[in-house]
């Protein structure tokens, strides 16, 4: 009995490496599950840390660099273009378009120094993530109480001007996986015309190629960051914020649909000059796992 026990215990471990190596759905599982523990173990390691500064947007450098090496571990590579987009010495606004959680790796690649995300309330609540959060400064709004949310990003704004700081916002509000962008909140036009503070959009490319929640697929892959030309807003009143909320939407629409095209083809010629086929012409996901294979 115990010998069976025992070779039953040896086996499992081999059974899940196996079922990890045939399985698409099992390897997005655990992949998933992964990325959770690491932030669930990250937040609690470091929290400790970051509380003897207290409440510190520095705290963010905690936060980005337990968060940098995910990349490696799922073998993503970032290519930013136009960083230097970022080299502003002020206070401005990031808008950033929201397809899933793992935006945050996208986040971290780019944020600059003294920059907090707006999140939703609910982030609190998760334990130690929840306190990571609040230590590191990030701004929670409660989407569900517009007043409320209001008074926090009115506030926001007087403390980017007095704390030379910088917010980062997903202005669709959810996260999206869609081919197209969901239609912009605007509460981070109004904050950046209550600062009187530039806007600097960024379009991380679609995931399709490596990361599919309604398909469980999740191999490895290439995952482009376009910083956009700063918008300026000085001058600008709350009744331009409409007009604003639009052209913002309409440039990163055209840059994301661009780079949807090109990121495409990117591996598409990759995967050929590796002899492995082009994929161009196919329905989106199809062969993705027998061509990256992970
Ligand atoms: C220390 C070690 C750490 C280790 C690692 C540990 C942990 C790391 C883990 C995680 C890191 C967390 C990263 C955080 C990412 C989180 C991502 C999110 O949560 S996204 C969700 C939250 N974000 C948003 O919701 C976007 C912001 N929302 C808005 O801006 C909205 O506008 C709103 C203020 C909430 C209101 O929304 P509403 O649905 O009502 O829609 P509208 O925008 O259309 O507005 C309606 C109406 O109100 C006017 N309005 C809006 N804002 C303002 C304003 N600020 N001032 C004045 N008026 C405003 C708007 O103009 C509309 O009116 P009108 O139609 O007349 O124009
Ligand atoms: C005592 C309680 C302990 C609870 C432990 C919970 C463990 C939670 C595990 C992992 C936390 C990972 C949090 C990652 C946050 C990623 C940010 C994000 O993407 O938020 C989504 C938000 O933008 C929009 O939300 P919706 O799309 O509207 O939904």
């Amino acid at each position: 009995m115990d010998v069976l026990l025992l070779h039953g215990l040896l086996l499992l471990p081999l059974a899940a490496l196996l079922l990890y190596r045939c399985s698409p759905h099992f390897q997005y599982l655990c992949k998933v599950a992964f990325f959770n523990c690491w932030i669930v173990a990250m937040a609690t390691l470091l929290s400790p840390f970051a509380a003897f500064r207290g409440r510190s947007v520095d705290n963010m450098k905690l936060l980005r660099a337990a968060l940098l090496p995910l990349k490696r571990f799922y073998g993503i590579r970032m290519r930013v273009r136009g960083a230097e987009q970022l080299q502003l010495q002020g206070p401005f606004v990031i808008v950033c378009n929201h397809q899933a959680s793992l935006d945050l790796m996208g986040m971290v690649e780019v944020i600059p120094e003294r920059c907090v995300p707006i999140a939703k309330r609910e982030l609190l609540y998760l334990g130690t993530v929840g306190w990571a959060c609040w230590l590191s400064g990030i701004i929670f709004i409660d989407r569900h109480r517009r007043d409320t949310a209001i008074e926090v990003i009115s506030h926001t704004a007087s403390t980017m001007r007095h704390e030379n700081l910088r917010v980062w916002v997903f202005p669709e509000g959810t996260r999206n996986p869609g081919k197209s962008m969901l239609p912009f909140k605007r509460g981070a036009f109004h904050l950046a015309v209550q600062a009187q503070v530039p806007i600097v959009p960024i379009v991380i490319s679609p995931y399709w190629d490596f990361f599919s929640s309604k398909e469980k697929r999740f191999t490895s892959g290439t995952c482009t960051i376009r910083v956009l030309p700063r918008v300026e807003t000085r001058g600008l009143s709350p009744k331009d914020v409409p007009e604003l909320t639009e052209s913002v939407r309409q440039a990163m629409a055209e840059a994301l649909a661009e780079m949807s095209m090109s990121d495409h083809e990117d591996q598409a010629t990759e995967q050929s000059l590796l002899g492995l086929g082009d994929n161009r012409g196919r329905p989106q996901g199809q062969g993705d796992t027998a061509r990256n294979g992970k």
